[in-house]
């Protein structure tokens, strides 16, 4: 259900602790849903046997994917690690690739993976007041490495829409691990 009119003004509360809206619904991504993204597949299996943790969620607001809109919202990843990777989010292309995306961090501390489709790569770092610039034609991939909630603000073209395909077969380049209680980028054996 579309709760908003895109055609006029309106507000809507994002709570600066922890992210959350008290006037709409956060769509969630458990462990189930992304299990072939992380390394440790013996890892999943072992956490799948006993619970499916969250391991984030983000406000869909329903606008229209339309040019000239803009889309944005909260997304919350969760503290935690499968094996040694940290939660993170599936990440993607925009289907328009030449689509950039704004995040500001409201809480907490992490990274974005950023991957161009020709393999330029580099990791940001996201902490509590800085806002990130994703450029256009970059995967975008949220990484919490801390220990509370990453919560940032999210704004981009509307009608960019998202590609999981290509980063969903191979992944990418590059993973985060936490290597003797560092937080490290190594190359994806996977790639
Ligand atoms: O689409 P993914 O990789 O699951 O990540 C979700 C996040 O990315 C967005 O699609 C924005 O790029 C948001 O909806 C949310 O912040
Ligand atoms: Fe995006």
């Amino acid at each position: 259900m579309n709760q908003f009119n895109w055609d006029k003004a309106f507000t809507l509360d994002f709570d600066l602790n922890n992210g959350l809206s008290k006037h709409a619904d956060t769509t969630k991504r458990y462990l189930s849903q992304m299990k072939n993204m992380y390394q440790d597949q013996e890892a999943v299996e072992e956490i799948l046997k006993h619970e499916d943790p969250l391991i984030y969620e983000f406000y869909e607001l329903g606008c229209p994917e339309r040019a000239g809109d803009l889309a944005f919202g909260t997304t919350m990843i969760h503290p935690g690690k499968i094996g040694n990777e940290y939660y993170m989010t599936k990440g993607h292309f925009h289907q328009i690739v030449d689509t950039a995306e704004v995040y500001y961090t409201l809480k907490g501390e992490g990274y974005m993976m950023l991957e161009s489709l020709d393999g330029d790569w580099r990791v940001e770092r996201m902490e509590k007041g800085k806002a990130l610039y994703v450029p256009r034609g970059y995967a975008h991939r949220t990484i919490n490495t801390g220990d509370e909630v990453l919560t940032a603000f999210y704004v981009f073209d509307a009608d960019a829409g998202h590609d999981y395909g290509t980063i969903e077969t191979k992944g990418y380049r590059h993973i985060v691990c936490e290597i003797n209680g560092e937080v490290t980028v190594l190359d994806n054996p996977r790639w």
